[in-house]
């Protein structure tokens, strides 16, 4: 039986029956050129066996360093922008809950991130929080010349050599980088830092698996070993093409007959505030992934039941183009009982004995059926628990199952050439040597 169900029992009134098994063909076909290395970015395909074919070594050396950087610092800043930044903070965020840095009774090393933006208050207000702490950084680029990141390398490097000196913040530096090319790899070289490399054939949005990710990871107390091992226990299941085995892959399936019936936006949907990251992460890996050659679905994100007081309207009666897939936890973390109470003027005496839980997950199928009886087709991906396993198995499900996605549309997944663009206007109007003349 599969770890991870895919529920698209709730799609019969969007999808005909015959029309998952007439994708078989294409799916097949999108599936050899996944498997055999003939289709498009074809030299981006090493996370494909990464769960089972890692750097057994650098492994170990990051457990190791994990525990250093947790024994000398209070703070870790991770610096990185999409996917040298999405997957570790989903990861952080998916594993601790929301309260994690704020409960004093925790002494863990705080996992904060930096570099994902441009925002001089936040990096003025960062520098300011960990005054007087220790602190070290993880920098994190495959490149190497990404501004934002290195922007914030630069402001946290001086910060770090100003309170320990330079020969001192060599050893608080910690760099995951291309293991040859790159502005960052000739500075590993120069200085000493320690150092981690992002696998050649791995895309940033597809390297949660590799250093980019498992260092903070670790660092914040997650379980690295697990969330392996659920990776590898998704690609041992999700190999075989056959659409009636491979939940991923049928999930590839049917959000491509919706995207063809012009269902053009997903919502990617959660009852659980700690997910509401992996929804980010999300989108990089699809919305780079897909959209390109002026096709894709657009990613978009909705947390629940939260949302239902925003975009709840929207959803249930605007344009008939969303669809949605529901990330539901069968068993979260903890539960919590619902308290008696004398009087009855908040109308909840009827949920007395239930819990939190219970009730999240019958407002779910409320809304399931809502949304559905209004025109949008939803599909739900049930997790069994929030685990390092867990998610180590969804990170997989999804990259497999939106590289899939890309084949069956017919682009490259692996490139994102439309992010250059905004960069060189950016660089022009920064007079940055090179751009002056365009
Ligand atoms: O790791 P780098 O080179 O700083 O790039 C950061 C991100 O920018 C992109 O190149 C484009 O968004 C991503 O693929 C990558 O995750």
């Amino acid at each position: 039986m599969a770890y991870l169900k895919l529920d698209s029992s709730k799609l019969n009134r969007f999808v005909n029956s015959n029309e998952v098994p007439e994708m078989q063909a294409l799916v097949n076909a999108a599936n050899r050129e996944l498997r055999d290395g003939t289709g498009a970015g074809n030299n981006y395909r090493e996370w494909l066996h990464l769960p089972t074919n890692y750097d057994h070594q650098e492994f170990e050396r990051i457990k190791k360093d994990a525990q250093q950087i947790q024994s000398d610092s209070d703070f870790l800043i991770v610096i990185g922008i999409g996917g040298s930044y999405l997957g570790a903070k989903m990861a952080v965020d998916f594993l601790h809950g929301d309260f994690d840095d704020l409960n004093s009774s925790n002494h863990q090393t705080r996992v904060i991130f930096a570099g994902n933006s441009l925002s001089s208050s936040y990096l003025h207000d960062l520098l300011e929080l960990i005054d007087g702490h220790d602190f070290s950084i993880n920098m994190v680029s495959k490149s190497g010349t990404t501004t934002e990141p290195s922007v914030a390398f630069r402001i946290f490097r001086k910060r770090l050599i100003k309170q320990y000196g330079a020969k001192e913040a060599v050893n608080r530096i910690y760099v995951t980088t291309d293991a040859k090319n790159g502005a960052l790899r000739q500075e590993v070289n120069e200085k000493g830092y320690e150092s981690f490399i992002i696998p050649n054939g791995i895309g940033g949005r597809y390297s949660v698996l590799t250093p980019v990710g498992l260092l903070p990871i670790a660092v914040s107390g997650g379980d690295i070993d697990q969330l392996m091992l659920g990776a590898h226990k998704a690609e041992d299941e999700l190999d075989n093409p056959d659409l009636t085995q491979n939940n991923a892959y049928r999930y590839a399936a049917l959000r491509n007959i919706l995207y063809r019936k012009g269902y053009g936006v997903e919502l990617l949907e959660n009852y659980e505030p700690n997910m509401r990251m992996f929804a980010e992460w999300w989108k990089q890996l699809t919305g780079e992934s897909e959209g390109k050659d002026h096709k894709g679905i657009f990613p978009a994100s909705a947390n629940l039941t939260t949302d239902l007081h925003s975009l709840g309207q929207y959803i249930q009666q605007g344009r008939r183009i969303l669809m949605e897939t529901v990330v539901k936890v069968n068993h979260p973390r903890h539960d919590v009982d619902i308290p008696h109470n004398d009087k009855n003027t908040d109308e909840l005496q009827y949920l007395e004995g239930h819990t939190v839980d219970y009730v999240n997950t019958r407002a779910y199928e409320g809304v399931v059926k809502a949304h559905t009886d209004g025109g949008v087709p939803v599909m739900t991906v049930n997790i069994p628990d929030e685990s390092a396993y867990t998610l180590g198995y969804l990170i997989y499900f999804f990259e497999v199952a939106i590289a899939i996605s890309g084949y069956l549309n017919g682009v490259n997944p692996f490139n994102q050439p439309g992010v250059e663009e905004y960069k060189t206007n950016m660089f022009i109007l920064l007079n940055k040597p090179g751009y002056t003349n365009k």
